[in-house]
């Protein structure tokens, strides 16, 4: 399990596999880098993004699924954590955000979708539901996506949300392009969250 968790009563969690991009997200939503100096793919510990003044905190939890050259126990072990991190931490979790890119995702979905097997983006996207955190599903990398609302509506219908997507925005649905700095969806998305947390005092994170 992860220690060093700052304690604080409110915290926005980051979840998706790796590669989609989560760490350009968090650099264009806080300002701040962490330069580890690791290999990507290999961030096994949650990066916190603390404001102790406001008792707020931005949580960057590892990437996982597939990264090539760490072993499959590894794998498993950092999926299990982030799992029981969300659900130690989930009354103070004011929304949690599942990182996916979005030229990939509904082709890895399928991939991974079969009789005994959940593919992780879906199960993570429950698994927020059945913890009554609010999930926002960042759809990134949209910049390569050409058939947007036909790609947007796909992966609605992997994740049991009734299409069009276009009915899921602003709340569920957020497609961005972190490298470009297009993040407004997502920080529309967080601020309709914070005010129905009744927590207008952070707004000032997601302007
Ligand atoms: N085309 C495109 N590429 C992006 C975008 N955002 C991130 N990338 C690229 O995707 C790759 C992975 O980005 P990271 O931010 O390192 O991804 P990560 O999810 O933190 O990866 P891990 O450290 O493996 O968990 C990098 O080459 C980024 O430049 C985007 O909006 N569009």
């Amino acid at each position: 399990m992860f220690e060093d968790r700052p304690n604080r009563s409110a915290e926005v969690v980051f979840v998706g596999r790796s590669n989609v991009g989560k760490s350009t997200l968090m650099r264009e939503l806080t300002g701040h880098s962490f330069s580890t100096g690791k290999k990507p793919g290999v961030t096994r510990k949650p990066n916190h993004f603390d404001w102790n003044a406001e008792n707020f905190m931005f949580t960057d939890l590892p990437g996982f699924g597939f990264m090539s050259g760490v072993d499959e126990s590894v794998r498993e072990q950092i999926k299990t954590d982030v799992v029981r991190y969300v659900e130690a931490n989930a009354e103070h979790v004011l929304a949690g955000v599942l990182v996916v890119d979005g030229k990939s995702v509904v082709d890895v979905i399928d991939r991974h979708s079969g009789p005994d097997e959940i593919p992780h983006d879906v199960e993570l996207f429950h698994f927020l539901e059945e913890l009554g955190i609010p999930a926002v599903v960042a759809v990134n990398k949209m910049d390569k996506v050409d058939d947007r609302d036909e790609r947007l509506n796909a992966l609605c219908e992997r994740l049991g949300l009734y299409p069009p997507w276009k009915q899921w925005e602003p709340e569920t649905i957020a497609p961005i392009t972190a490298k470009r700095g297009s993040i407004e969806p997502l920080k529309e998305a967080l601020r309709h969250h914070f005010h129905e947390a009744n927590r207008d005092d952070l707004l000032k994170f997601v302007k």
